[in-house]
């Protein structure tokens, strides 16, 4: 079997890479706060929380930073991952284990353990990172045991511990009280959805790691950014780093258990119905018949091509065959285009512009579909077109 895959490990999960295009001003941010206590601890209490959607690089973005620094000091870096650990008890406990504190695991009231931690700290003259990632599982209660620990750790003549929360969104931090609130106030760090071409960026840097050369051409990965890059960051749904990994993962995995040596927008299809939704039927049926018609144009034109892409001008010729076969009269040129982007705000087709375009009316706009198998997708297509004119 050819070998697509030449590096497994650069797709796990816990993988974090050298570089993390995209997230230096986060970095330098996250120097900024926490930099100079992590070098020379002690003196006041840092504090962060990090805020962006899911796969936006919170965790990678604070571990990287850790490791330029870790070698400087007499700081642990403790993480905690609160959908794991939720309650008070789990994560005092996690805490002592990773820093191989003895604990009693019950009989202490909360203050106690907290105190027993802090001594413990000063005892040994340790200081902790802590990090409390995903602490939107946790109840407002703990987080504010937390957040109030780090104020007060200095009872015992230094701050002994650095925090950062990590969460989705400004609730987290909105649903505490005043006081606990104002202590984070305003050391928050934003990670906004990456965009398409950071997407690609991203993946470029993944495929070259961990895939054999050739394996992947730049259309096969733009056509994953464009699937999962946000066009604007108010685009709620996209953005996600992890997800476009773990297409380019099994699409890679696809071709190589089919014997092939290179990656095909196919490849990409199936591994995205995978894991996202594909296209439901139901939506299908909603649009009207020339729609559907001008859907299955962009179908049969993608799959008489290797390429991801066909453009406006493929289609609409396409279409206009497509119409006689069905004997119906086509629908105007502009008409065409409101379908094509009733098409794209339903999630069914993506679209950019040709960056290399030509200037052509018609050619510059590059139409794909990511999300489903042609094949699939041009038959459920033509039964309900069929139904329709009966
Ligand atoms: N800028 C980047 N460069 C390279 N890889 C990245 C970058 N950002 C994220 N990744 C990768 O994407 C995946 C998800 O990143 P990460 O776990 O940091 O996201 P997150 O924001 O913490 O997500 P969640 O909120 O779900 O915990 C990881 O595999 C990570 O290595």
């Amino acid at each position: 079997m050819h070998m697509v895959i030449i590096d497994e490990a650069v797709f796990s999960p816990s993988y974090v890479p050298e570089r993390l295009p995209h997230r230096e001003e986060q970095i330098q941010q996250l120097d900024a706060l926490f930099g100079g206590w992590l070098r020379n601890p002690g003196r006041h209490y840092p504090r962060v929380v990090l805020l962006g959607r899911p796969g936006t690089g919170k965790t990678a973005t604070l571990r990287r930073f850790w490791s330029t620094i870790k070698n400087e000091t007499n700081v642990k870096f403790v993480h905690i991952n609160c959908f794991i650990y939720r309650n008070f008890s789990t994560i005092i406990g996690e805490i002592a284990k990773s820093l191989n504190i003895p604990f009693p695991r019950r009989g202490l009231s909360k203050d106690e353990f907290l105190s027993l931690l802090i001594e413990h700290l000063r005892e040994r003259d340790l200081y902790i990172f802590l990090a409390l990632d995903d602490a939107f599982n946790l109840s407002a209660d703990v987080l504010s045991t937390f957040i109030r620990l780090g104020q007060e750790s200095d009872r015992l003549g230094a701050f002994r511990i650095a925090l950062a929360v990590v969460g989705h969104s400004d609730s987290m931090i909105n649903n505490l009280d005043p006081s606990t609130r104002g202590i984070m106030g305003k050391f928050v760090i934003r990670f906004p959805p990456y965009t398409r071409d950071q997407i690609f960026d991203i993946i470029l840097e993944r495929a070259q790691m961990g895939l054999a050369p050739g394996a992947y051409s730049d259309e096969v990965l733009q056509m994953i950014a464009d699937l999962t890059g946000a066009q604007s960051p108010l685009d709620s749904s996209k953005g996600d780093a992890r997800l476009a990994i773990d297409i380019l993962y099994r699409s890679a995995y696809i071709a190589q258990q089919s014997g092939r040596r290179q990656i095909t927008p196919e490849d990409v299809r199936r591994a995205t119905k995978e894991v996202l939704f594909g296209v439901s039927e139901e939506v299908l049926r909603g649009l009207s018949l020339h729609e559907k018609l001008f859907l299955l144009a962009i179908v049969r034109a993608l799959k008489s091509t290797n390429s991801p892409y066909v453009t406006f001008g493929d289609v609409e010729d396409m279409y206009k065959m497509i119409c006689e076969e069905f004997d119906e009269k086509p629908r105007v040129h502009t008409q065409l285009w409101t379908y094509l982007s009733d098409l794209r705000d339903k999630g069914i087709v993506e679209t950019r512009l040709n960056k290399r375009g030509e200037g052509v009316r018609g050619r510059t706009t590059l139409i794909s579909i990511g999300s489903e198998p042609l094949d699939t997708l041009e038959a459920v297509v033509t039964k309900l077109i069929r139904e329709e004119l009966q």
